[in-house]
């Protein structure tokens, strides 16, 4: 069936090659000028009314070229050349100090912890220490924060952070760039897992500092046992991205061995920001079970997370780029770097998993006649463009993983028991809020609730296999760790963890705990890339309600790590994952596949209630069968009510009471001590 043309079209005679609403393009660099001889074909906004006749004529009229409006010119070259100049890093920054997590007080405060507690928890784990860290917060009063009563938000003003580790120090040479210099650190140019990547973080917290307070970051550090005690006051001169030592002293004594004490003078918003650094130091807990963290907060008690085990996590290991994640510009950069005569050598030594057996399969690919050396590489693009496709043509194995250091099952779920003891002990965010008098007073009122959660919903409800017990709480508890693989070159690897049940409320939406190497990701949860995976999800298949593009509603935690040697992040602020297909596919996965054993949980525990139903039905009528058997046989009535209630205990009993006994007896006999405990408790 042919098009059916407007009047229009049919007398322009053109109608096939132009669309309603478009505008005639004349061939010969003429653009959308009008030949003479030519209707036009002008377009008409289009209209439910106007629909049909979309196109209407208008006589062709010589179009001369309209001179342009002379304008006069507000600035020559020359002047905008006279402007022009170099914006140091630091310069930078500090006008976009947002892009570094620096937005607001409340989230400043966070960022501040966060930069260097991360630091911290890294320094001790390269050198094989278990971490033992404190964290404090001081508040200098409201009438410091530098501004006028009427311009200061409620609760915010001028704090003290204090950050303090027992790792292996700083030597006296590298502590004034470490924290008066941007971009500059020990973990950009290697591929490694760790919390750092980017050499920004401390020092971007030092200016802000600076910038708000004007005091300088203060650091003592010492690097072991007979070693002097050196303590610094270090500014950044932001216009040069360069450090200031306003105080170089030794001290005579300091009570650690060896380690590194931050601190830090800076505007913050505690009344608002402190509900994010207490989940940050909860969350940072768990996700480091190895790590002994104290926490000293403003009018309220010290905490302190005691590590839940001894055994550092395995060494991640540092490794060679690979060769299927390398761009041409960064191979010609590391040809150009390269030490070797030839480009066998230069791939062998340069990358990972290329053996000289592998090199010469790539070089046969490239079909080169003469020799090449990698410096010919940097100079000919053409050159470096055949190498780099002979070698996305080539097979080549996967980049080795040991340079990744995931949580493991194990030590996810000891986290996730602890965690949970933490949340059922200490109740919700909220209460951290209140001072010390009112969390006094809501601490009667916790215990009546937890008598009252305690009493089992479901006679005889047995706990199954996965299944924790904490503090009168059944929480269902599901790892998986997926094997490690690799996006761009990248290797990586997902966990996810499950608790469901316990306290967590059946209506709302799941908490999302996010990870990336070990540190817990607070914001941007929308713009996440693991928050689009746990939403992709299908959660139905598992058994949980799932509105339209959310997450899944039922009473469920779920704990989301990447490990990898380069985390995509969106931001310098590094708080949420980029969107990369292979690491949502991998979350997926992980999802699903903790997803199926959820799943089979919630129908054993379906299948469980019900028995448990008939048996209580069951029961109702056991004492009156048991006196009417005992009239009609003249026995007692009592050992047949005994025999009766064993009939219907067997016949209700599910596969999994045997078992459940026996974890029940072994939960009983190992007395779970909460992780968090206020260090008075402790006393
Ligand atoms: N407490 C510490 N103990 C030992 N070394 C430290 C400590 N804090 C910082 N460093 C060193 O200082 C460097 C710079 O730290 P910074 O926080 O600026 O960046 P980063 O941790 O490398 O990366 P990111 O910007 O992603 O946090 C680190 O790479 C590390 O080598």
């Amino acid at each position: 069936m042919g098009v059916k043309r407007s009047k229009a079209e049919r007398v322009a005679g053109r109608g096939d090659d132009v669309l309603p609403g478009q505008l005639e393009l004349v061939p010969g660099g003429g653009g959308t000028r009008k030949r003479a001889s030519e209707k036009v074909v002008v377009p008409v906004a289009r209209s439910p009314r106007n629909a049909a006749a979309e196109v209407v004529e208008e006589p062709a009229v010589e179009a001369a070229p309209a001179p342009a409006p002379r304008q006069k010119r507000r600035a020559t070259a020359e002047q905008m050349a006279s402007k022009q100049r170099e914006i140091s890093i630091s310069e930078f920054f500090t006008k976009n100090r947002h892009l570094l997590g620096f937005d607001n007080p409340s989230k400043a405060l966070l960022t501040t912890i966060k930069e260097a507690v991360d630091n911290s928890l890294d320094a001790c784990e390269e050198a094989g220490i278990l971490p033992e860290i404190t964290i404090e917060v001081h508040d200098l009063g409201f009438e410091q924060a530098g501004k006028a009563d009427s311009e200061l938000t409620k609760g915010e003003g001028r704090f003290r952070v204090v950050i303090e580790d027992n790792g292996p120090g700083i030597v006296k040479e590298q502590a004034p760039k470490i924290f008066g210099k941007l971009l500059y650190g020990s973990k950009f140019h290697r591929l490694k897992q760790s919390r750092g990547q980017q050499g920004i973080g401390i020092s971007a917290a030092a200016m802000y500092g600076q910038l708000t307070t004007g005091q300088p970051i203060a650091v003592t550090s010492r690097t072991g046992k007979g070693k002097p005690t050196h303590y610094f006051e270090i500014q950044i001169d932001t216009r040069k991205n360069n450090p200031v030592v306003t105080r170089d002293d030794k001290l005579a004594e300091w009570h650690q061995e060896h380690g590194t004490r931050v601190e830090l003078e800076i505007v913050a918003n505690w009344q608002q920001g402190q509900r994010f650094v207490n989940r940050y130091v909860e969350h940072t807990a768990l996700a480091n079970p190895h790590a002994t963290v104290h926490y000293v907060r403003p009018k309220q008690q010290r905490l302190s997370f005691p590590r839940a085990t001894d055994e550092l996590p395995k060494e991640a290991a540092e490794i060679k780029p690979h060769p299927h994640g390398v761009e041409l510009g960064s191979l010609m950069l590391m040809a150009a770097e390269s030490k070797s005569h030839d480009v066998k050598g230069f791939l062998t030594s340069a990358f990972s998993r290329v053996s000289p057996m592998v090199a010469d399969e790539i070089l046969k690919r490239t079909g080169w006649k003469k020799k090449v050396r990698p410096r010919d590489l940097a100079e000919d693009r053409d050159l470096a463009e055949g190498l780099q496709k002979a070698i996305q043509a080539t097979k080549i194995m996967a980049p080795p993983t040991n340079c990744l250091s995931p949580i493991g099952d194990a030590l996810m779920k000891k986290g996730l028991v602890s965690f949970l003891s933490v949340i059922e002990t200490e109740g919700p965010e909220e209460d951290q809020q209140l001072d010390l008098d009112q969390a006094a007073k809501k601490k009667a009122s916790k215990k009546e609730k937890q008598a009252r959660a305690e009493a089992p919903l479901v006679p005889d409800a047995p706990p199954e296999e996965g299944v924790e017990k904490i503090k009168g709480h059944n929480y269902f508890i599901a790892t998986v760790t997926r094997p490690p693989k690799v996006y761009r070159g990248n290797p990586f690897q997902v966990e996810v963890g499950l608790a469901y049940g316990g306290s967590w409320p059946a209506d709302k939406s799941i908490e999302l705990f996010r990870f990336a190497n070990r540190v817990p990701l607070l914001f941007q949860r929308g713009a996440c890339g693991v928050t689009e995976a746990v939403v992709k999800t299908d959660w139905r298949n598992y058994l949980l309600s799932q509105p339209k593009n959310s997450l899944p509603v039922g009473p469920m935690a779920l704990l989301v790590h990447i490990a990898s040697v380069w985390v995509p992040f969106t931001s310098e602020s590094k708080e949420a994952v980029a969107h990369y297909p292979e690491i949502i596919r991998e979350i997926q996965l992980a999802a699903q596949e903790c997803g199926r054993k959820l799943a089979a949980h919630i129908r054993k525990r379906q299948h469980a209630d019900y028995e448990a139903k008939r048996r209580s039905l069951f029961e109702l009528y056991i004492e009156e069968v048991a006196q009417a058997l005992g009239k009609i046989t003249g026995k007692s009535p009592l050992p047949i009510k005994r025999d009766l209630v064993k009939v219907a205990r067997e016949v209700t009993a599910t596969e999994l009471e045997e078992q459940d006994r026996e974890l029940e007896e072994a939960s009983e006999k190992t007395s779970r001590r909460p992780r968090r405990r206020s260090d008075e408790e402790a006393e």
